[in-house]
């Protein structure tokens, strides 16, 4: 056991699926892998491990932003010797090419968050996917046919912020493509512990048209979203 995450040796596969919502985990163990057992239910953070075509996976919630993930990561690495984490999340898009319902692979993470100050001591640090995964990821996603969107994240610490027009406008003026609040933790944590890592995002909202997905869309979306993820980490 850790200190956030209930389970014994053993019980957590080396591959992993990361939502931030434990509902989302509970669903992808429940519509996705067979003899599910259920490793974690501290803080309601529900963990899952099972089979997905005869290969095992576990699934974790994060719960939402940079420090919630990184407490998740660090234990799953640490204490349970997880190798591949692959983030299935959402994320709102500030392109206009960008449309609610993409899949987005995070090549890469900007940040407002200052973990990597913190850790880097005024070096800029770039926090990037795991190139094997990224590129697997992309070619099932093309495969199936989806609209999938590669590019530079923005890990906000902030849902709600004053000036978020002028945020949004200056980092969309420099390719990223959507926001979100893990990915960058992410990153760096796999790059620190010798991990891949890969954060496959659906588009819910647009932040710039206010357009946003139906909950059943979103179901389905999601669905591609974690398919591609589970295709990932067993490959
Ligand atoms: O849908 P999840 O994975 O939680 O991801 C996004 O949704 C939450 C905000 O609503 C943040 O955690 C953000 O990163
Ligand atoms: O962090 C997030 C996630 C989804 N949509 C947003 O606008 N922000």
């Amino acid at each position: 056991m850790s200190v956030h995450i209930g389970a014994n040796n053993g019980e957590i596969a080396d591959k992993i699926l990361l939502p931030g919502d434990p509902l989302r985990a509970k669903y992808i163990a429940d519509t996705f892998l067979e003899d599910v057992s259920q490793y974690n239910e501290v803080r309601g953070m529900y963990g899952f491990t099972g089979t997905y075509k005869g290969e095992r996976v576990s699934v974790q919630g994060t719960g939402m932003g940079v420090p919630s993930i990184s407490i998740y990561v660090n234990e799953l690495i640490q204490s349970y010797g997880v190798k591949k984490l692959i983030r299935v999340g959402t994320c709102g898009a500030i392109q206009k090419d960008v449309k609610v319902r993409d899949v987005i692979l995070a090549q890469g993470a900007t940040t407002d968050s200052r973990i990597n100050q913190l850790i880097f001591n005024g070096i800029d640090y770039a926090p990037l996917a795991d190139f094997d995964l990224l590129r697997t990821a992309y070619e099932i996603g093309t495969e199936k046919g989806l609209s999938i969107r590669v590019g530079n994240v923005f890990t906000s610490d902030t849902f709600y912020r004053d000036n978020a027009k002028e945020v949004n406008e200056l980092l969309a003026k420099y390719k990223v493509l959507a926001i979100e609040m893990e990915t960058t933790a992410l990153y760096t944590l796999a790059a620190k512990f010798d991990c891949q890592a890969l954060s496959v995002l659906t588009v819910s909202d647009h932040i710039l048209t206010g357009e946003e997905t139906t909950s059943e869309e979103r179901q389905t979306t999601f669905n591609e979203m974690m398919e591609i993820a589970l295709e990932t980490a067993i490959k």
